[in-house]
């Protein structure tokens, strides 16, 4: 061989050889590991991998890598890298938290023949928790902005947009399951008098006030939002007229009998309210041809003129429009 070549992967002996790829792969910036399938005894581990997680000694691989691990890991991936005959089939790439470190990897498993021929599972984790941490804060803010979207930002309340966004799906449920879904709206009243007497502060008081005692009694499945001013909707799924005139009532009750307090003065407040139920019960019939197909839309239009004869005959009551 010409003295200053170097020597062709075949002149080299095996013991040299291996020396040669350990050195490979123990220079690499990721965990190199292999582990018997069988017994999970750690074959190898480079030279990253014990400067995280220290020497293997005689570990098997979930003590070594995995807090607390006394046992093979319920999430081990050992059975997504063989086929039905027993076979390696190829990569499985998957993302993980380290129960050790709280690090993040990115984990390429392949089942492969050991040199003695039994499987053995070879995995190669890159640190991936830099872009997972980015990953979760745009995840974060998205969800955060998401539900800013929604709210209405002086009573905290579901805003108009959430409302015909969630309300439509609740509409859409109650027709598919057949159930009777009730919509109330109501507006305070005589509220630029409050305004007037008490100042613009006093009234988004009273509107925080009045909102969270008609949240208060509602369901969890009910839908209360802020439709904008000091008009409200509400959805009641499954709920029926009488169900729904009960509650309109108990609410009209409570606004009313709410002492709003500022700086050392009480006053109270009044809404008007305007109810209307879409009976999904009903079958589409000819006698009722449109009974089961009633849009949020039309709800909403149905319940504000109930409001509005509220409002017309002296405020501070209930009125509702026939079933839709
Ligand atoms: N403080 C406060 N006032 C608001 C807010 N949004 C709307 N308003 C006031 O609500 C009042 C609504 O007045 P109108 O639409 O005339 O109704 P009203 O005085 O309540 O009378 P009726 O509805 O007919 O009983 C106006 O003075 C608005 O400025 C708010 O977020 N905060």
């Amino acid at each position: 061989m010409p003295p200053n070549l170097p020597p062709r992967p075949e002149d080299i002996d095996p013991a040299q050889s291996y020396e040669a790829i350990a050195t490979i792969l123990n220079s690499l910036d990721a965990l190199v590991y292999v582990a018997d399938m069988d017994t999970y005894d750690v074959l190898f581990f480079n030279d990253y991998g014990k400067s995280v997680w220290g020497n293997p000694g005689h570990k098997k691989c979930y003590e070594l890598l995995q807090a607390g691990q006394t046992q093979p890991c319920q999430f081990c991936t050992n059975p997504k890298l063989i086929d039905s005959d027993g076979n390696p089939c190829g990569v499985y790439v998957w993302e993980f938290q380290n129960t050790q470190n709280g690090r993040w990897y990115q984990c390429r498993d392949q089942a492969i023949r050991w040199i003695d021929g039994r499987l053995v599972r070879i995995e190669i984790a890159t640190d991936i928790t830099d872009r997972k941490t980015i990953e979760l804060e745009l995840q974060q803010a998205k969800a955060r902005a998401e539900a800013l979207a929604d709210t209405d930002e002086l009573t905290g309340l579901y805003n108009r947009r959430a409302f015909f966004n969630y309300g439509n799906k609740l509409v859409q449920q109650a027709q598919r399951a057949r159930q009777p879904l009730s919509v109330i709206m109501f507006d305070v009243d005589h509220f630029k008098r409050v305004n007037d007497q008490w100042g613009h502060a006093a009234g988004d008081t009273a509107l925080i006030a009045l909102t969270q005692a008609a949240a208060d009694s509602l369901r969890a499945p009910d839908l209360l939002a802020r439709l904008g001013g000091e008009e409200f909707a509400i959805i009641l799924p499954n709920t029926g007229l009488d169900d729904a005139r009960g509650l309109a009532r108990r609410l009209q009750h409570n606004i009313a009998h709410l002492p709003i307090t500022i700086e050392q003065c009480t006053f109270h407040c009044t809404a008007s309210f305007g109810l209307t139920v879409a009976d999904f019960t009903c079958q589409k019939s000819s006698a009722s041809p449109s009974a089961a197909y009633v849009s949020l839309d039309t709800l909403l239009q149905r319940a504000d003129e109930a409001l509005l004869t509220a409002k017309h005959s002296g405020r501070n009551r209930v009125c509702e429009t026939p079933a839709a």
